[in-house]
């Protein structure tokens, strides 16, 4: 099959009428595991593969997880994988010692590398499936854990996920009944009888190939084959009816899941960085994108008064060096270039409307340009209708306009918000947008950071499966930026987070000088990574 993006990632809508449980596989697909699970077959077969001869080439996370691992029984993974080397060892039995030369032994050594990792890495979970279970919850759907994993209840008591499960059908079920592994369905349809669901009414959420095979043997009503990696085709040609990248964009009844969360209850980014790490080992490529202001400086009482310091430059100036480096401001393209100053780096203007490489980029962005008629007469507009109120700025940018109120009295708000909506209820190819004491009249399509941060990941020639993309931000268009990270990249809010205010990014940090701090650590990690 040869299929573009769009072909592979159809729009999702599920409707709960027809189904009664839904199965969600858990590696790769609830939490992050997939990668310390690559991670501990590589550190086993590397040690196994280097002792038997030296010239063996090292396992492959790339290509021997996914062909021979993935999805499959402990045991089953050693001898598939040693199958693929012509390696033939005896199978053991299960209380064989970690390490002994027999296929259990092997197995089990690869927990103890397995729970090791865990205990140092810690259980990212997929925000976006977890927004998803707890919105199909909502919609009276039963949900299962269905996974060949004996390590299933440790990983979900440890991401505190034990909330979310109607039933876990696990390794060690599997092994207690003496029930067949994925690509066979038996523990699928275990799973859905106890959840008193016919497997025509019940639907699957699988990573791998070999689960999403179980889920079409077993005739399960719909099978989502869930594309973390890049290898949505294989997941079409193993029989998915359809494929996901990212689970907060499927909705169920056309409602979409809530991946926000307190900014409270978010982690420090500094904790990120073993994930980085991960995800680096797994041969990504870092893209970072930053916000300007209340990012890199500090708000302050007027747009010109935000200016960069060295420090944060010479940061910016070494972090380039290491990595493709965009600016994604909503401020004038011209007006963040002569602030940030800071030669071969992407910059992109006016909420991402307005972008510019010191590369070629394999497209160009023109959309913004049909709307400066109407933007001009906006301007107009809202100079004649804001005349003489005290402390307004008005700041026009290329492609938008921002209506500034800090300085401005409490009581006179409301009447300059009024102000705005008025315009652009006149002129309806604008739109107002909130930022901090600030509105803005940008133009009115589907179009924002986020969908600049994807945009460019495409235009620099990245796949969304070989590239991380790191956003720090700290307003509400930045969350547009987070939303389109979300199970896929790093979104990181600048918020110190006291109160229930929510975001759609995985970490925070506390203030710009942390900002800094955090950059110039990025910059020596990649710088180290050669
Ligand atoms: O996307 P950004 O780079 O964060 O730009 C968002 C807006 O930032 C500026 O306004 C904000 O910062 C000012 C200086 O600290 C502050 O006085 C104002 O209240 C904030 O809203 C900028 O002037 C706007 O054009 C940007 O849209």
């Amino acid at each position: 099959m040869n299929l573009n993006e769009e072909e592979i990632y159809s729009p999702i809508d599920i409707e709960s009428r027809y189904f009664d449980a839904v199965l969600f596989d858990l590696d790769g697909v609830v939490t992050q595991t997939a990668m310390v699970h690559a991670l501990s077959w590589k550190k086993l077969f590397d040690q196994y593969l280097e002792k038997l001869d030296k010239d063996n080439a090292p396992f492959d996370i790339s290509r021997d997880y996914r062909l021979y691992v993935d999805g499959k029984p402990r045991y089953e993974g050693v001898r598939s994988f040693l199958e693929s080397r012509d390696i033939n060892l005896p199978y053991g039995t299960p209380s064989d010692p970690p390490g002994k030369e027999t296929i259990c032994g092997l197995g089990n050594l690869k927990n103890l590398i397995f729970q090791e990792v865990l205990e140092q890495e810690g259980v990212p979970i997929y925000r976006g499936a977890v927004a998803l279970i707890g919105l199909m919850k909502r919609r009276n759907l039963k949900i299962g854990l269905v996974t060949s994993s004996k390590n299933a209840r440790l990983v979900v008591k440890k991401a505190k996920l034990e909330s979310l499960f109607d039933y876990i059908a696990d390794g060690v079920e599997l092994e207690r009944l003496g029930l067949k592994g994925k690509p066979h369905p038996d523990l699928f349809l275990h799973a859905a009888q106890k959840l008193k669901a016919p497997p025509s009414r019940s639907i699957i959420f699988e990573d791998a190939e070999s689960g999403v095979e179980a889920g079409r043997r077993g005739n399960f009503g719909m099978v989502v084959g869930v594309d973390r990696t890049g290898h949505g085709t294989a997941l079409l040609e193993k029989g998915a009816h359809v494929v996901a990248f990212d689970l907060s964009r499927i909705t169920v009844d056309g409602k979409k899941p809530d991946a926000t969360v307190p900014i409270k209850d978010l982690p420090d980014a500094r904790k990120a960085i073993g994930h980085i790490k991960l995800e680096l080992l797994f041969g990504k490529e870092p893209f970072v994108a930053l916000d300007y202001d209340g990012t890199l400086t500090p708000i302050v009482e007027r747009p010109e008064l935000a200016i960069l310091s060295e420090k944060t430059r010479k940061t910016l100036k070494k972090l380039k060096d290491t990595t493709q480096l965009a600016i994604i401001s909503g401020r004038d393209l011209k007006d963040v270039k002569r602030l940030v100053k800071v030669d071969g780096i992407i910059y992109a203007g006016s909420h991402g409307f307005d972008i510019e490489s010191p590369t070629k980029l394999q497209k160009t962005f023109k959309e913004g340009e049909a709307f400066i008629a109407e933007l001009n007469e906006a301007e107009k507009a809202l100079r004649e209708r804001t005349k003489g109120i005290d402390g307004l700025i008005l700041e026009r940018k290329k492609y938008s306009i921002a209506v500034h109120f800090r300085l401005v009295k409490s009581e006179m708000i409301e009447k300059i918000e009024k102000h705005v909506d008025q315009v652009v209820k006149d002129l309806p190819s604008l739109k107002k947008t909130i930022g901090k004491k600030v509105f803005e009249v940008r133009p009115n399509m589907d179009w924002d950071k986020g969908k600049a941060i994807e945009w460019l990941v495409e235009a620099l020639g990245f796949s969304r499966h070989n590239v991380l993309p790191i956003y720090v931000g700290d307003d509400v268009t930045d969350e547009d930026g987070f939303k389109a990270l979300i199970d896929w990249g790093i979104g990181i809010v600048v918020a110190k987070g006291k109160d229930q205010e929510k975001s759609a990014a995985s970490y925070k940090l506390p203030d710009t000088e942390s900002v800094e701090e955090y950059l110039k650590g990025l910059a020596e990690l990649f710088e180290r990574r050669g």
